[in-house]
């Protein structure tokens, strides 16, 4: 059977993939490219004026997206599928339109089926504008939702 790193990596799951944050084939997605390097895995993104919450102002909602799902990907790219199920987000600074943003993720804590991540938001000379810090259940169900499955929680979850 496939594992969940070599599916991650597979060219069939990036074509399939409309997650609107990293999908290639998601017309209205941020289309994230994200990349991994040690223990981090981190991406970059430029805020367009359709990107906006305030004036001039990237969305709070959008940034919390990019994070939530770098975080994700941390852990999917190591062969844990898991899905977020508490985030809490500190809006340092305002991120202006148009200037180019990182996003790094890194795990703070893998407690068996929970594992703490921490995620930040720079700007290109370094200055924290955002940060969170979220936990994650390692199920395969994510998976399974992932492939057009059912969302229900009355299926049986494999023994881990
Ligand atoms: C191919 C490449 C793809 C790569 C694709 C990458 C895509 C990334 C997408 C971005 C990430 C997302 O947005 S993910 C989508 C947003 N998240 C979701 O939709 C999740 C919705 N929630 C759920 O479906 C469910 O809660 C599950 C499946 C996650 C877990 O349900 P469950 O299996 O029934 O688990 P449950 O019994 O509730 O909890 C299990 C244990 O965890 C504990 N627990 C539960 N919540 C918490 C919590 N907040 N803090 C501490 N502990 C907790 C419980 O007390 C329990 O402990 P004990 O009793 O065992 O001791």
């Amino acid at each position: 059977m496939q594992s969940y790193q070599d599916l991650y990596n597979s060219r069939q799951w990036q074509e399939v993939n409309k997650c609107f944050a990293c999908g290639k084939n998601n017309p209205i997605g941020l289309k994230l490219a994200i990349k991994h390097k040690e223990d981090i895995c981190y991406t970059t993104f430029t805020p367009k004026p359709e990107h906006s919450g305030w004036l001039n102002v990237m969305h709070g909602g959008l940034l919390s997206t990019i994070m939530d799902e770098v975080m994700a990907h941390w852990l999917w790219s190591r062969g844990m599928p898991a899905m977020t199920v508490e985030m809490t987000v500190r809006y340092v600074k305002p991120v202006p339109i148009g200037e180019p943003i990182v996003v790094t993720a890194r795990l703070q804590a893998d407690r068996g089926r929970i594992a703490h991540m921490a995620a930040e938001v720079t700007l290109a000379d370094g200055t924290q504008v955002a940060r969170a810090t979220a936990k994650f259940i390692k199920t395969e169900r994510g998976l399974q939702i992932a492939a057009g499955g059912s969302t229900s929680s009355a299926e049986t979850e494999p023994q881990e």
